[in-house]
């Protein structure tokens, strides 16, 4: 798919900066360089000389040219690398979208015609807006394996045998008129389909792992007033993050740091202590924790060992760590703890350090394994596991072959290979201009 339209934009990020990447696209790209940076060799790195219209230098700097269709967007591609202030940028960009047929490029608009030209499937189009906006290595290490195809791969793999499965069963139908034929054909395929259903069960059970690498590993301190919460809070996120005070009922509101632990996304929140007898905007504030709680992936219960106290409210079904506080003031007697700290001294914050990297590793799963990274994936894949189970349950052959083609057709809408139209502005808009 040809486009009309050269797009041009500033490719790199916030200027001024040593160097500014700009990026043009299309088919007036050739035109573009020569006229403004003289003959360049294709796929090198030229030294040139960039000139405005009217012939006066706009700096030196240099130019890469990359051919269509084997470029970034699948058209003739350039790379200008000058220095990085706004002026000039902002020359280059005036001179570039001065020339008939160019101009500014719209958020994602490379990497929407490296997809329309078949550069890229959706699922690594989305893998790219992920390594673009990766903060971690854990999102850093998944998302370019996704680039680079696994996840597609993945599906691409499992609606191969699902059309090769669809073939044998037609094959059979149309021989059954003819004769009698027995049923081996059609168990193998019946067998593979039950256990591809596994796969794809297994595969989407992944999305909270996904989840949790995108979204952070969510931790949230509870206990009553005054036990220490936001003390902890701030000595883990080594700022005055919260405010402390010997008063119970301090913190009222929900909290939140986010820090890199071991590679992982940790979001730590601190909360309102529990207590019954609060006021009104306490209470609020209680009722948040609790909720927040809920749906934690890890919960610190802590508790002052100068002063214990049960508190009532603490989700079930979480997994909780019960953290004995202030040990520079008393110690654990008889209290049932996990882990034993001072924030005033620092004792113990390594150790729940270690603990809290390690359940986020081991909630993140292997660093091979292949997960769905949208909620989009899981829905195709619920779809298509929803027809293959009534393929397997059917009776007719014609019905269960058609079932069979659905399901195939659920997973080739996740990468692409089938009509997206309606999904092709929500997944491009994910992406900066430039991109
Ligand atoms: N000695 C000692 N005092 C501590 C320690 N941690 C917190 N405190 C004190 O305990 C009091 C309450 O601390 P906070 O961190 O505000 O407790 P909180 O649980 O956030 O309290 P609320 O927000 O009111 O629920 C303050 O006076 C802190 O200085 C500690 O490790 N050792
Ligand atoms: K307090
Ligand atoms: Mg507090």
């Amino acid at each position: 798919m040809a486009s009309k339209d050269s797009i041009v934009a500033l490719s790199s990020g916030r200027l001024p900066a040593g160097i500014a990447v700009i990026r043009i696209s299309g088919p007036q790209t050739r035109f573009v360089v020569e006229t403004i940076a003289g003959s360049i060799k294709d796929r090198f790195t030229n030294l040139r000389t960039i000139r405005a219209a009217d012939g006066s230098t706009i700096d030196h700097g240099l130019v890469l040219f990359f051919p269509g269709p084997g470029s970034f967007t699948g058209e003739d591609v350039a790379e200008f690398q000058v220095h990085g202030s706004r002026a000039v940028a902002a020359k280059m960009l005036e001179t570039i979208t001065g020339f008939e047929g160019v101009r500014h490029a719209e958020p994602g608009e490379f990497t929407r015609r490296a997809f329309l030209n078949g550069r890229l499937d959706l699922v690594e189009t989305e893998a790219l807006a992920d390594l673009v906006n990766a903060e971690t290595e854990a999102q850093r290490r998944f998302a370019v394996r996704n680039a680079d195809g696994a996840q597609s791969e993945l599906y691409s793999g499992w609606r191969r045998r699902l059309i090769h499965a669809r073939a044998m069963i037609e094959a059979e139908i149309d021989f059954a008129e003819e004769e009698d034929v027995p049923g081996s054909v059609s168990d193998a395929v019946w067998s593979d389909v039950t256990a591809m259903i596994g796969e794809i069960e297994r595969h989407i059970q992944g999305f909270k792992a996904a989840e949790i690498i995108r979204d952070g590993f969510e931790v949230v301190i509870l206990g009553a007033p005054n036990a220490g919460k936001s003390s902890l809070f701030n000595a883990l996120a080594r700022r005055e993050a919260a405010i402390v005070t010997d008063e119970p009922g301090t913190t009222r509101d929900l909290l939140e740091v986010v820090m890199d632990l071991n590679g992982l996304k940790v979001r730590l929140v601190d909360t309102a202590g529990l207590r019954d007898a609060a006021g009104k905007v306490e209470s609020i504030g209680i009722e948040r924790a609790r909720a927040k709680a809920d749906v934690a992936d890890l919960v610190l219960l802590l508790e002052d060992m100068a002063n214990p106290s049960t508190v009532r409210g603490v989700p079930a079904g979480v997994p909780l760590l019960r953290i004995g506080t202030k040990s520079d003031i008393a110690d654990a007697g008889d209290g049932a703890y996990d882990l034993v700290i001072s924030s005033k001294e620092g004792t113990g914050l390594v150790r729940l350090l270690g603990e809290i990297g390690s359940r986020a590793a081991a909630a993140v799963g292997e660093a091979g394994d292949v997960l769905p990274s949208r909620m989009r994936h899981v829905e195709l894949l619920q779809e298509a596991m929803d027809f293959l189970r009534a393929a397997l349950s059917g009776h007719s052959q014609e019905l269960r072959a058609e079932e069979l083609r659905l399901a195939a057709e659920r997973l080739g809408r996740i990468v692409g290979a089938v009509d997206v139209e309606d999904l092709l502005d929500v997944i491009f808009s994910q992406f900066c201009i430039g991109k």
